[in-house]
């Protein structure tokens, strides 16, 4: 008698709400060999495979804090509802509120072929309101698969309109600096904050610090590192693209001296010119996909 092969069959989608080995709450997340992992402290999402035999796609320092206060260093930031630090405000928070605050885990939707997490922020009369007095949900939707996707709404609850900044801020994890380059970025005005960045042609490269802000980005956005090709799609008009390089990260507690070799950050969402405003009990939607090609 022929036995019949048993295929295997895919691990069945679960999320599983835990506690890391600092006590921090975390999201497990698998769905068909994918595989996430998402802090309730800035819905940060700090790991992804998009398959059982991928590398992360996210860089993590291995010297953050997780002291349940400080921002992490690496994976997904979200950065709300500022981005830097406001002028008229030197006390506020780099980069806002959101991604030292704790949020609500509000469930998951499982399919064959993805989960959705979803994870909310909403004003409260505490301290955050006194840097932005403002009554808002924000709703983060992670969808985790063969792809990342992310979402994050605003909604404005109360009677007065405001104006936000938002930035999904991605540290991808690279093999080799060196050998990444950028395309889509090509011919495009950006803004830079590294004073001897003045490459203004031909495909990007990161040798060292770089910090440049683009507007108004509407293609995909890929990284080529050493043979992979990492694409990012968002509906945000804002872009960031920033590497430390050496020197500046030495001055970070959270960096690991040569941590700004394994990362480059492509961050997408609304800064600057691009700042949403938002009326009473309008809503507005970032939304950033990230895929792999292998
Ligand atoms: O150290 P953080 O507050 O996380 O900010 C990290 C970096 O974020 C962005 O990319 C900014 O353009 C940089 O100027 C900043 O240094």
């Amino acid at each position: 008698m022929r036995l019949k092969k048993k295929t295997p069959s895919a691990p069945t989608p679960s999320a599983q709400l835990g506690r890391d080995q600092h006590g921090l709450l975390e999201l497990t997340v698998e769905a068909l060999g994918a595989c996430a992992t998402i802090y309730l402290h800035g819905a940060h999402v700090t790991s992804w495979k998009p398959s059982a035999a991928a590398p992360d796609v996210l860089w993590m320092s291995e010297t953050t804090s997780f002291d349940g206060i400080t921002p992490l260093r690496g994976g997904i930031p979200v950065c709300f509802p500022w981005f830097g630090t406001p002028s008229e405000d030197t006390f506020a928070p780099q980069h806002g509120f959101a991604r030292q605050s704790a949020w609500d885990y509000l469930g998951s939707n499982l399919s064959s072929e993805s989960v959705t997490a979803v994870f909310q922020l909403a004003s409260r009369a505490d301290d955050r309101s006194s840097h932005w007095p403002h009554s808002f949900t924000a709703t983060y939707s992670v969808t985790v698969g063969r792809e990342l996707q992310l979402s994050l709404k605003v909604t404005n609850t109360g009677l007065q309109a405001f104006s936000f900044e938002e930035m999904l801020h991605t540290y991808f994890a690279i093999r080799d600096l060196r050998a990444v380059s950028f395309h889509g970025l090509e011919g495009a005005p950006f803004i830079s904050a590294a004073p001897a960045d003045l490459r203004r042609s031909g495909p990007t490269i990161v040798g060292d610090e770089i910090s440049r802000v683009y507007q108004g980005l509407t293609d995909p956005v890929t990284i080529s590192d050493a043979g992979r090709n990492t694409r990012i799609t968002s509906n945000g008009l804002s872009s960031v693209l920033w590497n430390p390089g050496a020197r500046i990260a030495r001055e970070f507690d959270d960096f690991q001296d040569d941590g700004w070799k394994k990362m480059v950050c492509f961050e997408s969402g609304n800064i600057r010119e691009s700042t949403q405003t938002l009326g009473p009990g309008a809503s507005h939607v970032l939304n950033v996909t990230i895929s792999v090609d292998r």
